[in-house]
């Protein structure tokens, strides 16, 4: 049987150690244990299949969701999980649900963002989830500019509460997920009215529903904003509308980690800084860019082994046709792919320690590195995402036309995953935020204030300006100090052009607006520097393993090399190297992509995803797809009936041509 044969031989073809490979992407031997026992768990329940997800109503898709929250729920109660185990059943039992508000971002903005009493109040009753909650900041008319949110929290002396109120159509909350049918509570954003006076936005706990009988409280209008992209997909959550009249809530239900209202009214702040207001973002944005790597490596774990399963034309002497993935067009798109997953996870990894650091500094009063931890999260959150959407969808198309069936798993994947280009802060508009930031560290050249963290390198700007690319010969496009200066002198070259454009102008808000296109092309270049970086800084640690680090070496080289033959306008109109290094680093690209090929399927692997989580025909580990594909047609409800229903009143009268003589 073709698939069958084809994965067991391109797995006994490859030239390092697997299983060492597993551990490496899963980040530590105790992760990968972690997450094979619970997704192995996941995917042996029956409660937890996902294979009619595409075919049902909204209404018992949903019903089927809520069914799987409880269940698992249950079963993470019953097994006694710890914090880290449960985290992964949820993101194994893979469906968008209100959990991921409540655990992803109620309870961390509790914690961000509430006193210490409010904490102890609050967090035991969420942990246990005696309530549930989730994070209404973006409203009808106001998403990216949250400066702009209309939602008043007005304080009344009187009785010492906060008045919340939606005073126009446009201030209704729209878009929060798990609000729409289920949350009970919110951190709801509003303005902050003392007085008559605007203090800006600021974080409140609101309850929304009763929690006897699930109705909405007085004054509050609740309801589900409707369907989104795709079928399945991202419509398993309740994206919710949420309006207030004048609805009562406790003055200490306003969090008060950045400033207070005492009882008299006096708004009072305290020593950390109020962008800590937008902490959960940040926080979220860091959880993304893992979970990018995911989704990527999802894809591409299914365009890999298709591609080994698939043949088409050149018969070999022995009468079999080519496996696809010999084409050297497939793996100059497969490959790259196969590298971002890896740079993605480890940039993530980096990430994540980065976010604990700034955490511990805040802890005790250094706020030094949020506006570096602020850019890099918004930075690579945009980048990430941006590069996962459109490589999912390039995985679709290596499948050919069995990646638009909705059996491949792409087409769910593609349309659950897209979002992530707008939540969290729309892609543009964050990486605007991260060429303010380039901006405002190269206007501080030269003042004495030293570039920190990843704008280090900015520092040698005298350098960076001048240098001249030294490859000679492809093999030179294999030393990481030789890529690292090259991204460097591009970043740094574009980040200074645009300075210096801004610098012509009198306003520079108004110079920032016109040369906005460029700003972002400037931060896209110091974000993928940041990747490029911390995967060599990967390869610098101890990576044991027979192959292992050969293998990456190979994944980071193609991740650069191909970033670079990507923008290759940026490369050579910054003047950063010749149009003859740049053919040079394409003959390398191709060089690389031959010694990955066959590693391919080992390297995929090496996700250690199982068929459930991949819910993917196309990408089954036994490579059986063409039984199974068939096997799938026939499980769709129009082949209940051989003779489709409407038949009698559609199609009869075509063929008897009653319609034709009815016309005549
Ligand atoms: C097949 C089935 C598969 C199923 C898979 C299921 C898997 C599920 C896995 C899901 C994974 C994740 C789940 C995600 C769920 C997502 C739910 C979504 C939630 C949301 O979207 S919540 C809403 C998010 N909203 C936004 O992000 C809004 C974006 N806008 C902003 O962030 C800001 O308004 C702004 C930054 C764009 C501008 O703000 P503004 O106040 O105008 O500020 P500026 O004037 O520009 O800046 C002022 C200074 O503040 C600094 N700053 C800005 N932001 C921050 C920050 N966050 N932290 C620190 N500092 C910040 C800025 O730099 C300026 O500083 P300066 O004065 O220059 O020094
Ligand atoms: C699936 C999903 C789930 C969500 N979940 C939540 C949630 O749980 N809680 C919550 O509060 N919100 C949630 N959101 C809302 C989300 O955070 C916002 O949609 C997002 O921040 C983008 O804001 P917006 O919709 O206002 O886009 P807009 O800002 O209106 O963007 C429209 C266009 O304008 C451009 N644009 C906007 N401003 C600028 C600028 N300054 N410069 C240049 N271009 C600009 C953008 O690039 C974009 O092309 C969710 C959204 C989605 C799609």
């Amino acid at each position: 049987m073709a698939g069958f044969d084809d994965l067991a031989s391109e797995r006994s073809k490859a030239q390092f150690d697997v299983e060492e490979m597993k551990v490496i992407w899963a980040g530590s031997r105790h992760t990968l244990e972690v997450s094979d026992r619970i997704s192995r768990l996941v995917a042996n329940d029956p409660v937890f299949r996902k294979d009619t997800r595409t075919m049902l109503s909204r209404k018992d898709l949903f019903k089927n969701t809520l069914r799987k929250a409880a269940h698992a729920w249950k079963r993470i109660i019953e097994l006694r999980l710890s914090e880290e185990e449960a985290a992964e059943l949820r993101f194994y039992v893979d469906e968008p649900a209100f959990m991921d508000l409540h655990w992803g971002m109620f309870i961390p903005t509790i914690k961000g963002q509430g006193t210490e009493e409010q904490q102890q109040k609050w967090l035991p009753l969420a942990y246990k989830m005696k309530i549930i909650g989730c994070y209404a900041q973006t409203e009808l008319g106001h998403g990216s500019n949250v400066q702009g949110l209309e939602t008043t929290a007005t304080f009344d002396p009187q009785t010492d509460e906060f008045i919340i109120h939606s005073p126009t159509l446009t201030s209704s909350k729209w878009w929060p997920g798990g609000l729409g049918k289920v949350s009970t509570h919110a951190v709801v954003y509003g303005r902050l009215i003392i007085d008559s006076k605007d203090y800006g936005v600021n974080g409140f706990i609101v309850q929304l529903r009763s929690l006897d009988d699930h109705l909405p409280l007085p004054g509050i209008t609740i309801g589900d904003i409707g369907m989104k992209f795709g079928s399945g997909a991202y419509n398993t959550m309740d994206n919710g509308v949420l309006r207030f009249d004048h609805v009562r809530i406790p003055r200490d239900q306003m969090l008060m980690r950045v400033s207070q209202v005492t009882r008299e009214g006096k708004l009072v702040q305290s020593n950390v800084p109020w962008q800590l207001v937008y902490g959960t973002m940040v926080y979220v944005r860091q959880k993304i860019v893992s979970d990018a790597s995911c989704a990527l490596s999802r894809a591409v774990c299914i365009a890999t082994r298709y591609s080994a399963v698939r043949r088409q034309f050149g018969l070999q002497s022995n009468g079999i046709e080519t496996q696809v993935i010999d084409y050297k067009t497939q793996q100059s798109r497969l490959f790259p792919l196969l590298a971002s997953a890896y740079a993605f996870r480890f940039v993530g990894e980096w990430l994540k320690w980065l976010y604990m650091d700034v955490n511990q500094r805040l802890q005790a009063s250094d706020f030094s590195t949020l506006p570096e931890a602020h850019a890099c999260t918004a930075g690579l959150k945009s980048l990430t995402t941006s590069a996962t959407a459109d490589g999912i969808e390039e995985c679709r198309k290596l499948c050919g036309g069995h990646g638009y069936l909705c059996s491949s798993g792409l087409p769910e994947l593609f349309a659950v995953y897209i979002p992530a280009c707008t939540y969290e802060g729309d892609n543009i508009v964050l990486l605007l935020q991260v060429a303010r930031f380039l901006i405002k560290t190269v206007s501080q050249l030269g003042s004495g204030k030293e570039p920190v963290g990843t704008t280090v390198y900015m520092g040698r700007v005298e350098q960076l300006m001048q240098c001249h690319c030294a490859v000679q010969k492809a093999e030179d496009w294999l030393k990481p100090s030789v890529i690292l200066e090259a991204f460097e002198a591009r970043s740094m070259r574009m980040s200074v052009a645009s300075a210096q454009n801004l610098a012509k102008f009198d306003n520079q808000e108004e110079g920032f607006l016109e040369l906005s296109a460029d700003l972002v092309q400037a931060a896209v270049a110091h974000c993928q520097l940041i990747v490029v970086s911390k995967f060599i800084e990967k390869l610098q640690q101890d990576i044991p393993g027979k192959g292992v680090k050969g293998q990456l070496e190979a994944l980071c080289n193609i991740y650069a090399l191909f970033i670079l033959h990507k923008h290759l306008g940026d490369f050579l109109s910054t003047g950063c190297i010749t149009p003859k290094q740049a053919s040079l680093a394409n003959a390398q690209l191709r060089s690389l992509y031959s010694q990955v090929r066959p590693n391919a399927i080992a390297l995929v692997d090496a996700f250690n995803y199982t068929d459930h989580y991949l819910s993917s025909v196309l990408g089954r580990y036994d490579g059986n797809v063409y039984p199974k594909l068939y096997e799938e047609a026939w499980k769709d409800p129009l082949n209940d009936s051989v003779v489709p229903d409407g038949y009698q009143e559609y199609i009869q009268p075509i063929l008897k041509q009653q319609l034709r003589n009815a016309r005549l």
